[in-house]
């Protein structure tokens, strides 16, 4: 079976604590061990910090949130488990000794993965008794939001394990890559260890402060490399001769060198000294989680733009988002709606999260659109168009809208959307949604949409086939039995 049934975290602390947030809200109970006092009050501020990044990142309806159970030993941990993931500290003993006792108490069919930066699998799994089963899962931080993890397998790793973790990692929104051969730091961080370290050596010889050293990378490459990486940019660097003369042109740059990536530095009490007091100078105001935040809030949008690139069919991280929300659409609960009862649909429950807010501390104008828009697809679901339907080349699209501001919501509002059919045609869909404050059942606000049916290829309308006329219709029969609703027909500046 492809999915995680349960998920045991070894080590709790950045990463560990990450990926059990990533686990969980993927609707996957996990169990933890760390044996740090503060462990479960540091895992909960992962947890309150990587809900609120998700609350951020989609709409698409998650799971309930699977259950962290904390646990006194290894052995209690991976009970029932079927996808072990070790993540404690960076040293070839610890992590050899834990994932052999992992080995010892697990189920022999469970995963285990480990979160290592730079061990080699073999070295780690030379005393398990199931070594086949044993494979470096390299994340990225945060591993709730990054979804790439490197998957390498050592000597004794069963590659179609590597395969089957792969799957399983697309479940929960990741993308396994699978590196060919094991080299120690892999491939992510044999690069950043180069980066980093040519940094080190910058700094060191005071070309830069930290802050210039960040500003040159976040102002610029650093743009680049969240969407193209490095061959495609530098393809796109050569002009319209390619990657051949960018060769041509920059290779000869290797040998004269642009680096001092050969040396190590020697991280003397002064540098470590220079490098911490620049860096509290450039970002020691913000305390970490507040920093975390940030990051994640930046991140999201990242994430969202690559949704959008493409021409809308996604790039890269954006276009993993939207299929990880195609995935969420087709394992969630359906709802039971009953077309035919004379009331308004109840559509969408969600709340105003933390990037919808402005300066004016409210729920800012497009996100009312982006509810409305969710609440619009969600009607048509009901009446069988869903992702399958667009692909097969048919849409509704919008073509009207007028919305109405009745009231604030504000940063963690509960909300609910309903929706009453006004009209419909063979093409033509005109109906009512509002938005209303779940706790005091107050419209917050309301609009009134029409869309019209299309063959999105030919980029005209056309009628809808029957089948989603049928239950069109049933819906549009029941609602004639409503009242028209306040602020129907409305338009903008009329007196009421
Ligand atoms: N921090 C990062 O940016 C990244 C780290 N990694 C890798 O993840 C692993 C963990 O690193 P971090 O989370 O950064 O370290 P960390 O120091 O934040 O967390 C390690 C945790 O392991 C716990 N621990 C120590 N001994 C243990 C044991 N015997 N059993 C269970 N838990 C134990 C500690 O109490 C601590 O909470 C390392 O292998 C690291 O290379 C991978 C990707 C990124
Ligand atoms: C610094 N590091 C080696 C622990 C970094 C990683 O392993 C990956 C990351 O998140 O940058």
């Amino acid at each position: 079976m492809t999915k995680i049934n349960k998920a045991a975290c070894i080590g709790g602390g950045v990463i560990g604590g990450a990926w059990a947030a990533r686990f969980a809200l993927a609707g996957i109970d996990v169990n933890i061990f760390d044996p740090h006092p503060e462990a479960e009050r540091i895992i909960g501020e992962v947890m309150a910090n990587a809900e609120r990044a998700y609350g951020m990142l989609t709409m698409a309806p998650l799971p309930p949130k699977g259950k962290l159970t904390f646990c006194k030993s290894i052995e209690e941990a991976v009970q029932g488990a079927d996808w072990i993931q070790e993540s404690v500290p960076e040293r070839l003993e610890l992590k050899r000794g834990v994932i052999t006792q992992i080995d010892a108490a697990a189920d022999p069919q469970a995963l285990i993965g480990s979160s290592t930066s730079g061990l080699m699998p073999t070295d780690l799994q030379r005393d398990m008794k199931h070594p086949e089963r044993m494979f470096v899962a390299h994340p990225y931080n945060p591993v709730y939001l990054l979804p790439l993890a490197e998957l390498v397998g050592g000597q004794k790793t069963d590659r179609a394990v590597l395969e089957a973790a792969k799957a399983k990692l697309a479940t929960i929104g990741m993308k396994g890559v699978i590196i060919n051969k094991e080299i120690e730091a892999f491939v992510g961080d044999r690069l950043l260890e180069a980066v980093w370290r040519e940094g080190l050596w910058l700094i060191k010889d005071d070309i830069c402060d930290t802050e210039t050293l960040d500003d040159v990378i976040r102002y610029s490459f650093g743009m680049r490399w969240a969407q193209m990486g490095m061959f495609e940019t530098y393809r796109i660097a050569g002009g319209e001769a390619g990657m051949r003369h960018f060769i041509a042109q920059f290779g000869p740059c290797l040998s004269w060198p642009w680096t001092k990536l050969t040396d190590v530095v020697d991280l003397t009490d002064e540098l470590v000294d220079k490098i911490a007091n620049q860096s509290d100078a450039q970002s020691g105001a913000r305390g970490i989680r507040e920093l975390e935040r940030i990051r994640d809030q930046n991140l999201v949008g990242i994430m969202h733009a690559l949704k959008a690139g493409d021409d809308g069919r996604g790039w890269g991280a954006g276009k993993l988002l939207a299929e990880f929300e195609d995935h969420l659409w087709a394992n969630a609960k359906k709802p039971e709606v009953d077309l035919g009862k004379v009331e308004p649909l109840h559509v969408l429950d969600t709340k105003v999260n933390p990037a919808w807010v402005d300066y004016n501390g409210h729920m800012t104008e497009h996100r009312y659109l982006q509810v409305f828009g969710d609440t619009s697809d969600g009607v048509l679901r009901l009446i069988g168009v869903d992702l399958d339907y667009v692909r097969n080349g048919h849409s509704y699209y919008t073509v009207e809208t007028h919305i109405r501001h009745l009231g604030e919501a504000k940063l963690g509002d509960a909300l609910y959307t309903t929706c009453q059919i006004l009209s419909s045609d063979d093409k033509r869909l005109q109906f009512f949604s509002t938005i209303y404050n779940a706790e005091t059942n107050e419209p917050v606000a309301t609009a009134e949409q029409m869309m019209l049916h299309v063959d999105s290829k030919a980029g005209k309308a056309v009628p809808a086939p029957g089948k989603v006329l049928d239950k069109l219709a049933v819906l549009t029969r029941a609602h004639a039995g409503l009242p028209v609703p306040d602020g129907a027909g409305r338009h903008v500046g009329q007196k009421r």
